[in-house]
């Protein structure tokens, strides 16, 4: 057995292109391989060399150095200075609090984070792509990330090309390579040799990464795998990084503020500090620990966990989340654009009638139907089996010799078939595309007869009428070629004679009508776009129940330049007989539009709408292309799933955001009063040590929040990213707890008489308790009284809060320059929290009425302009 250490990838002389896509026969040798694949081992052992058959793989992950990375955080590292700080001038306690808080914040989230991807993972294994490779002399059903260098795999119409590699053998095998050479039209694959050349689209033996087979069928020999592969070394631009999403952006912008607030107040602290002559050491340490205090660490853990969480729920539900920040987009969806057959339509298509141009039944359209349908090796339509299901043709003396795949442009497929010494060219496609190639058409005793103006009209009112009953229409058409002809070109699909129609019966979903209205109600816009006729989408518009506001043509579309498409298509809801790229091209101006695009389809037609959309859905039964490109696979084809998962996407966004608006209202409103105080207390409000514990447990209450249930209101409607909502919140509800704080500050100075130890003891205990509960006020956009909190959020409030207590009166107090604490005391900070938690409730319910009386969060339904970047 040959030394397969000896053997790199990829194989072949450098220079680009590599000469292996010219050499074919020397490949196999390269590689070590054979016409009859691997074997498990070998495949095993190639696995470990080249690894898995994906960009990333550097994947698997190391526990030490993932959680060294994370010590390069600013803000861990800024604990590490303020620790090292403490350390070096004695203060061991803050150094072991500093300490202890880097690895809680470390390792809990290092932890946490890991369990949620790995649940994220195994579920994203769930939809993986498969392929048939040869393994131990027999094809097998393998995962596409274990394929290695060497493997032999099938492909056929509908398959993605899992890796680059060359063709062994190929029938009709057509490909759409796009993504890598920029040509929009199928081209033929074949196992030949070519001669050398700099071009890779050149290369008519070999296939590569991305591509997906449009008709046909072949053997491919696996050459390059992963990031060796072309679309690797360009960066996997297809499967690869998209644009930031709009959560993204939120999420950053988020970021910077408080990075700017942060500085202000350490600023300010400093500042005062210096003006009053207190020790520098001992304001520099307040002043960071204000700074840990204010910044939102737990951030990236909780939006993790609750993503993860909820793409589990999701997948009880039947729909699989490729991509966790996809639950986000589909919470803030407010267009959901959706393919027509499969998704409204039941897809079980029966042949109804084939007619003449006169509406006669006439066998022998059907006998051309079915002759096309039997020999074309293209992706099997629900179409092709109706017709094969209808029709029994005896096709013993009937031989194919070529065939033109179906494409979404010229919406038609034309085989090439010999009868004894006759040669057939035989077309079949959407009726006016293929009315458009005949000078002739079929009267009843099969005579071919000259178009007349009569016949052409009558032709096209049979038609009409066999639209507007719901029927899909396919125009049959043929044409005696040269007895001789070997192939078939486009070109040939002239000058043919027009046999008539098929008429096929798709009936329409049951509870797809259902569906389209809840998640209208919801606030989400749902347009159709369908490549079929616009009469046939009316029909099933009524038969479903959905009001038609717009129809917008494909061949509108097409002169209409990317700024007048986007306004146009805000106002229809209907778009007919349109292609691939223009399907892409309305889910970019919707966007561009401000919206937040979801798009459903199964079809190699959807794949590029599928990847721009903000949300990319598709179903399990879908063409591979279809699946690779989307971020969300629904395990039933059913719109209504689609409800479940955008309540989930919601219900994730509303969670998120308490965590930060408790962050950073409460909160913000603590270290803003103790940034005041140092201007007129004679001692510092907290200790830095005691500011560092307060962040500590007030962290671990909110590690709970992702559990949380949440409230209808927070689930009506589109949710979005409002950096302005959340930073209007955190500047009215931050200074009146402030004024609270001094209202505090007085009590305790003044009628309490309190000492400096006393004193910050109870001002530990009233913050960390004011932040704790006020989450449970935070939680709702109404009544707290009314929307029940997870009990686990009630148990972590109440554990952190009589262990907050406990640690005043226990011989470890002393360590924290805590006191006991007189149990007047405790009255009055009760009766504090209690003051405060009400005056929080209702600031925050002005606040949410001041907003909706400003229209602001009806907007949001209606797809308030948003700013986009590209
Ligand atoms: N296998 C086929 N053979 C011949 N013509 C076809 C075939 N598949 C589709 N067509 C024609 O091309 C048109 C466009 O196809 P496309 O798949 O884009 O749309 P559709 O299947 O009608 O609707 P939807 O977009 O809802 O899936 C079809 O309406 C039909 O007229
Ligand atoms: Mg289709």
């Amino acid at each position: 057995m040959p030394n397969e250490r000896t053997q790199t990838n990829p194989p072949g002389p450098a220079g680009h292109p590599d000469a292996c896509w010219w050499r074919s026969d020397a490949v196999l040798s390269s590689l070590h391989a054979s016409l009859g694949g691997l074997s498990s081992a070998q495949a095993r052992r190639r696995l470990r060399m080249f690894g898995p058959n994906r960009f990333d793989t550097a994947g698997r992950h190391r526990p030490c150095l993932e959680i060294l990375s994370r010590l390069r955080n600013p803000l861990v590292l800024l604990l590490l200075v303020a620790g090292a700080v403490s350390a070096a001038v004695g203060e061991t306690l803050s150094a072991g609090i500093i300490a202890f808080m880097v690895l809680l914040s470390v390792i809990f989230d290092y932890l946490q984070e890991h369990k949620a991807e790995r649940a994220a993972e195994n579920l994203r294994q769930m939809v993986a792509l498969k392929t048939m490779a040869q393994r131990d002399g027999a094809y097998r059903e393998i995962p596409v990330e274990n394929l290695v260098p060497g493997d032999m795999i099938r492909l056929s119409a509908g398959s993605l090309v899992p890796a680059d590699g060359l063709m062994i053998e190929a029938t009709d095998l057509f490909v759409q390579q796009a993504a890598l050479t920029g040509e929009s039209f199928p081209v033929e694959k074949h196992p030949h040799a070519v001669p050398a050349d700099d071009a890779l689209d050149h290369a008519a033996n070999a296939v590569f990464m991305g591509s997906s087979v449009i008709s046909g069928t072949g053997t491919m020999l696996i050459v390059k795998t992963g990031k060796s592969t072309q679309l690797g070394l360009v960066g996997g631009v297809i499967a690869g990084r998209r644009p930031p999403t709009a959560f993204d952006m939120g999420l950053r912008q988020f970021g910077y503020l408080i990075l700017r607030v942060t500085f202000l107040l350490v600023l300010f602290v400093l500042l005062a500090n210096g003006l009053m002559k207190r020790p520098w050491l001992e304001s520099s340490l307040f002043s960071l620990a204000l700074a840990v205090g204010l910044t939102p660490e737990l951030l990236p853990m909780i939006v993790t966990v609750t993503l993860s969480r909820g793409a589990i729920r999701l997948s009880k539900q039947g729909a699989i989340v490729k991509r966790l920040s996809a639950m986000q987009d589909l919470g803030a969806m407010d267009i959901l654009c959706t393919d027509k057959t499969g998704t409204l339509t039941e897809a079980k298509i029966s042949l109804s009638s084939h007619v003449d141009i006169a509406g006669r039944n006439n066998e022998h359209v059907l006998e051309w139907a079915y002759l096309n349908s039997r020999f074309e090796t293209g992706v099997h339509t629900p179409l092709e089996d109706a017709i094969l299901a209808e029709a029994h043709v005896d096709i013993s003396a009937w031989v194919k010799v070529d065939e033109v795949p179906f494409d979404f442009e010229r919406r038609r497929l034309s085989v090439l078939l010999r009868h004894r010494d006759e040669s057939f060219l035989i077309v079949k496609g959407a009726p006016e595309d293929v009315l458009g190639h005949c000078n002739q058409y079929e009267e009843m005793n099969a005579q071919a007869m000259p178009w007349t103006a009569q016949s052409r009209a009558l032709a096209r009112e049979t038609l009409r009428g066999l639209c507007a009953n719901g029927y899909r229409v396919l125009g049959i058409a043929w044409k005696k070629a040269p007895a001789g002809a070997t192939h078939a070109r486009l070109e040939d699909e002239n000058d043919l004679i027009f046999a008539g129609y098929a008429a096929f019966l798709d009936p329409p979903k049951k509870d797809a009508g259902e569906a389209i209205a809840h998640l209208t109600g919801q606030g989400i816009a749902v347009k159709i776009l369908t490549g079929d006729s616009d009469l046939v989408a009316r029909h099933l518009c009524d038969a479903l129940g959905v009001p038609v506001t717009g129809v917008l043509m494909g061949r509108e579309i097409a002169l209409l330049d990317d700024h007048a498409l986007s306004v146009r298509a805000e106002s229809a809801n209907l778009f007919c007989r349109i292609s691939p790229i223009q399907k892409n091209r309305l889910v970019l101006a919707l966007r561009r539009r401000g919206h937040v695009v979801g798009f459903v389809g199964d079809g190699i037609n959807d794949a590029p709408a599928l990847h721009s959309a903000d949300v990319g859905i598709s179903v399990d039964t879908a063409a591979d292309v279809a699946k690779d490109s989307a971020d969300m696979i629904m395990l039933r084809h059913d719109l209504g799933m689609l409800e479940e998962g955008v309540r989930e996407g919601r219900r994730t966004f509303a969670n998120i955001r308490k965590y930060i608006m408790v962050g950073t209202s409460s909160n913000f409103g603590n270290m803003l009063s103790m940034a005041g105080a140092v201007l007129f207390l004679p001692f510092l409000p907290m200790l830095p040590t005691q500011v560092l514990l307060n962040n500590v447990l007030y962290d671990l209450s909110e590690t709970v929040l992702p559990l949380d249930g949440v409230d209808e209101a927070d689930v009506q409607l589109p949710q979005h990213w409002d950096v302005t909502l959340l930073r209007n919140f955190m500047l009215i509800l931050g200074p009146v707890s402030s004024l609270f704080d001094f209202v505090t500050f007085y009590l305790l100075l003044r009628m309490l008489e309190a000492g400096e130890a006393l004193f910050q003891t109870s001002w530990f205990i009233d913050s960390l308790a004011t932040q704790i509960l006020v989450i449970f006020i935070i939680r709702t956009r109404g009544n707290p009284f009314f929307s029940h909190p997870h009990p686990a959020l009630w148990a972590a409030a109440a554990s952190l809060l009589l262990f907050a207590v406990a640690l005043v009166f226990s011989p470890l107090a002393g360590l924290f320059g805590f006191v006991a604490l007189p149990w007047p005391y405790f009255l009055a900070l009760g009766f504090l929290v209690a003051m405060y938690l009400a005056l929080a409730q209702w600031v925050k319910t002005l606040f949410y009425r001041s907003r909706l009386a400003r229209g602001h969060d009806r907007a949001v339904g209606k797809g308030v302009m948003r700013r986009l970047k590209p």
